[in-house]
């Protein structure tokens, strides 16, 4: 059979249901059922991105992150583990509406033949997937997409969304100077503990950090790193129920405790001044958080992660004699107002991007150091190959010299490069407190964040609201932006901006005042020029 014949037969057992499918910024997501014709499809198109990257690994991960227990989705990995180029998701979107199974196997050869793909560079593909019930059937899909291209896909099993951007890294600078780990599993883990237990020589013991794993895959895989740890960590998981498939994400995890600002319902007694923190449906995010003296909750977001590294980082560098390295924070429109201002204080370059973690990284990779993270708790840090370069070469002149300049190289082998990782974010921050000795509330002393509101609008049709200024401003629908503008100039530290989701049919509003009301009370003002 030709391989146009190998796909329709094989695409057959996939029938796009009647649906209009979207490569958005998180890949497709929606109810599982809808996907495993956009799985098949995505296996297809993996198959043609990692031929048209010379036959370099590419990775396909299974997971719809903070969604309910019924969705899924899907997305791909490129080479260096950052996210698919965007110019490519308009091919998966094609690709995914494609009518029938003839033109599903039509636009496979016409993009094989646009982009001249010679038959002998061979595809090399690797899949992970998180613990939904619906993941196994969906990678099911992917290999039989796969396998009508006689591509036998590299299946990881159930892992973290970072832990497979980390793989296809490895996969593909292996045996190269820029070589970045072994691609197992237990390459990851012993990277990141090595690096870790490094960096906690010598401090004192401290109090135990507790992790609530939405019950997600992001229990299982701490579990399996608090092997690595042994005893310089205590990490108490909660939330760790991949069992139930109803438990994934529900009143636990990143998303419940940002959005709500409150604790998960199972941490019943927390203790005053203790660590919490939560970890996304695939842990490829975090939220820290704790309560004061008196019981009040308290959030440390992403912002407060960004600061804390940053001003973390650049003390080490300067504490190591390094000179002119430009260190840079990237953030989004979502930023807290008073979190820019604290990194400006700081002396420190601060941008702003549009949403979506893969503008961050394309920001950040401006830098020696880029920092870069979502108000949500998506983010990582980024050294430049010419950074790592000079790190590696530079001669300390004093033991104190010496000790910093040991540990900034052990924190560029501590954070996971290829994307924002919650496990390597949690050791990030847990070896930076415990550096300055820091309880959470006087991490949370560096800035206090503007009180703020974020809702959501249903609107008829979210693709008339256009933005510019990193999203800042509306340019479209006419007229609008001068309402929000004249609304905004009646609050004192106001700050407001409409954006429509790039992953949701809604428009999203937020807003920043002085106080908790007049914040609410903005956004509502807001809200009601989009009806
Ligand atoms: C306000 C907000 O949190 N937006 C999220 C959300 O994007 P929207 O385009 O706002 O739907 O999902 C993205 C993907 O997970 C994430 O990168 C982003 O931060
Ligand atoms: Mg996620």
């Amino acid at each position: 059979m030709s391989t146009q014949e190998t796909i329709i037969a094989a695409s057959s057992a996939y029938p796009k249901p009647n649906q209009t499918f979207q490569y958005g910024t998180a890949g497709f997501r929606m109810k599982a059922d809808l996907l495993p014709s956009v799985v098949f499809r995505v296996g297809l198109l993996a198959a043609l991105r990692s031929r048209f990257k010379g036959g370099q690994y590419v990775g396909v991960m299974i997971t719809a992150s903070h969604n309910p227990p019924a969705d899924n989705g899907v997305k791909l990995i490129d080479p260096l583990g950052e996210m698919l180029e965007s110019s490519w998701e308009a091919y998966g979107t094609k690709l995914a509406n494609a009518a029938s199974d003839q033109e599903v196997a039509d636009y496979y050869s016409q993009l094989e033949q646009e982009f001249n793909l010679k038959p002998d560079v061979e595809a090399k593909v690797v899949v992970g997937c998180d613990t939904r019930e619906s993941s196994p059937a969906l990678v099911d899909a992917l290999v039989a997409a796969l396998n009508s291209l006689s591509i036998k896909p590299n299946d990881y099993g159930t892992v973290t969304t970072p832990q497979l951007h980390y793989v296809v890294r490895c996969l593909n600078t292996q045996g190269t100077d820029r070589a970045y780990g072994e691609p197992t599993l237990e390459g990851y883990f012993t990277k990141l503990s090595a690096a870790f237990k490094g960096l906690m020589k010598g401090k004192s013991t401290r109090t135990p950090v507790t992790v609530d794993c939405a019950n997600g895959v992001g229990g299982p895989q701490l579990g399996l790193l608090k092997k690595y740890l042994g005893d310089s960590i205590t990490i108490e998981v909660t939330n760790e129920d991949v069992q139930t498939y109803s438990k994934l994400n529900y009143q636990c995890g990143a998303d419940f405790v940002k959005v709500g600002q409150r604790l998960p319902p199972s941490i019943t007694s927390p203790q005053p001044l203790a660590r919490y923190a939560s970890l996304d449906g695939d842990a490829d995010r975090i939220v820290y958080y704790y309560v004061d003296k008196s019981n009040t909750f308290h959030l440390l977001d992403g912002d407060k992660i960004a600061t804390l590294a940053a001003s973390f980082i650049v003390d080490l560098v300067r504490a190591s004699g390094i000179a002119d390295f430009n260190l840079g924070v990237v953030q989004t429109a979502y930023a807290n107002g008073n979190s820019t201002k604290y990194i400006e204080k700081l002396g420190l370059p601060v941008v702003c991007t549009p949403t979506g973690v893969k503008h961050l990284h394309h920001a950040a990779l401006a830098y020696d150091c880029g920092v870069y993270f979502e108000a949500n708790g998506h983010g990582t840090v980024l050294f430049s190959s010419d950074a790592l370069a000079r790190i590696q070469e530079h001669n300390p002149n004093t033991p104190a010299e010496s000790s910093a300049l040991k540990n900034l190289t052990a924190l560029t082998e501590l954070i996971n490069q290829t994307v924002g990782d919650a496990l390597s974010d949690l050791l990030l921050v847990e070896v930076i407190l415990a550096h300055k000795s820091w309880t959470p509330d006087q991490w949370d002393s560096c800035y206090t964040d503007l009180p703020n509101k974020l809702e959501k609008a249903e609107v008829a049709d979210r693709n008339i609201y256009k933005t510019t200024d990193a999203e800042r401003k509306l340019t479209e629908p006419k007229g609008l932006q001068d309402q929000i503008d004249a609304l905004v100039s009646k609050y004192s530290n106001g700050r407001s901006f409409v954006r429509p989701s790039g992953t949701e049919n809604v428009v999203r509003v937020y807003a920043e005042a002085g106080t908790k009301g007049e914040a609410d009370e903005l956004a509502q003002k807001v809200k009601a020029l989009l009806n």
